[in-house]
């Protein structure tokens, strides 16, 4: 919205700490990593370079990369027992709630015992995440118990891997690694400062972490990929994608991957994945899906001056790549996870309790009546 107001309800608008690690809406740039412009990021490195980026504040060099690549792998496979826990999550539990039960369960078998190990768990959650989420997708979905380790390179295209059981395209793996470069920080949103909060009582990474999962759910932040997918696929055509939306405004209905609680104008990640989009719509020979985001974009930006948020040409986009719509917010997981650990690990360093004031709008003082007379 061109006229966003930037104070009020939810904390808008105030400063609630410092960050090196990121700045999102600033005029000129409209999101950096460590002072890295995420064009750059996406156009110029791999999702692991970002994750060292925030953990470390340097990129890596060849060196560094490969040393840290190597490290990634020999974490990927699960703990039996944690595949035992996620044989008996039911094939209609939220995947969210599969991954916020992983996360925590894998901090009873894996402890984090003292801040010297901030690093290992928070590359043990990066390595092991896409497995949590396919193993369990495929024993409760399809009764396949698949092998968690696979030789792909990438967290990208070992995700796609495990998934489809074969090796991705390079088209598909470049698009997963652009995606989680995208949604890897984004400062002081709702997760991030819920991992935060309770990073600041001096909790452990996985409980950190696991709170930040419980957050990223809700539609209203992390969920909106894929409310934005099924309000896409049932729209028709561009034509009723219009009249629907008319509709959903006119009820006061929120559109899923519109607007943003920081930018007013624009979402720098969209122009990114959207192009990924188009590339994929024309690679599976669409001819509805895209055009229907399309409009979808026109008709808010003409009616409401809303535009698309990160989440909204990420449905489609992981749409083309035969991703189940179920997995778009666990997929963000295995990004924002570095985000939210880095900022983990900058809480740490620099610590007092996060324990803000509230104004009190309640009763009076007053006395306590006898439960029998009340
Ligand atoms: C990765 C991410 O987490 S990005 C965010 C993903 N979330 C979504 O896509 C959910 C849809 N969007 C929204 O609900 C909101 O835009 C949020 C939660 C992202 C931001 O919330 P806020 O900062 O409170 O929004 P903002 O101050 O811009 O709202 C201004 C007005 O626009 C309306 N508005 C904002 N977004 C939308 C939307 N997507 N659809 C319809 N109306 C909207 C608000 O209801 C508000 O109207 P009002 O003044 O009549 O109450
Ligand atoms: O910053 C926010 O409020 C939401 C968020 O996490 C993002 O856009 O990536």
């Amino acid at each position: 919205m061109l006229d966003k107001k930037l104070s009020g309800a939810g904390l808008r608008g105030q400063s609630a700490g410092e960050t090196s690690l990121c700045t999102v809406g600033k005029s000129g740039s409209g999101l950096t990593y460590c002072g890295y412009d995420v064009s750059d990021l996406a156009d110029n490195t791999s999702f692991e370079e970002v994750a060292y980026l925030l953990f470390n504040g340097e990129l890596p060099t060849v060196d560094q990369l490969e040393t840290y690549k190597a490290e990634l792998s020999t974490l990927r496979d699960l703990p039996q027992l944690l595949k035992e826990v996620l044989q008996r999550i039911p094939r209609d539990a939220h995947p969210m709630d599969v991954m916020r039960t992983a996360c925590s369960f894998l901090g009873n078998l894996e402890p984090e015992n003292d801040f010297s190990e901030q690093n290992h768990a928070a590359n043990r959650l990066l390595a092991a995440f896409p497995a949590i989420m396919c193993y369990w997708y495929k024993y409760s979905h399809e009764g396949v118990e698949i092998d968690c380790v696979t030789d792909e390179a990438s967290i990208g295209g070992h995700f796609l891997h495990l998934l489809n059981g074969k090796t991705p395209s390079e088209q598909h793996r470049r698009v997963m690694d652009v995606s989680l470069i995208l949604y890897a920080e984004h400062e002081f949103n709702a997760s991030t400062f819920t991992a935060r909060v309770c990073a600041s009582t001096l909790s452990d990474m996985f409980s950190c972490i696991t709170g930040a999962i419980g957050t990223l759910r809700g539609p209203l932040h992390g969920g909106a990929n894929e409310a934005a997918m099924d309000m896409i696929q049932s729209f028709s055509s561009p034509k009723d994608a219009k009249v629907q939306m008319a509709g959903m405004l006119e009820r006061k209905e929120k559109i899923m991957g519109f607007g943003h609680a920081i930018y007013r104008t624009s979402d720098p990640r969209n122009v990114i994945i959207k192009a990924w989009s188009e590339k994929l719509a024309q690679e599976n020979g669409d001819t509805s899906l895209y055009d229907i985001s399309v409009a979808c974009e026109e008709f808010m930006w003409d009616s409401k001056k809303l535009f698309c948020n990160a989440d909204f040409f990420h449905a489609s986009a992981y749409h083309f790549m035969g991703i189940p719509t179920k997995l778009f917010t666990p997929i963000f997981v295995c990004s924002r996870l570095t985000g939210w650990a880095a900022h983990v690990m900058e809480q740490r360093s620099n610590n007092r309790i996060i324990r803000p004031s509230a104004d009190y709008t309640g009763s009076e003082p007053r006395k306590v009546t006898p439960i029998e007379t009340r």
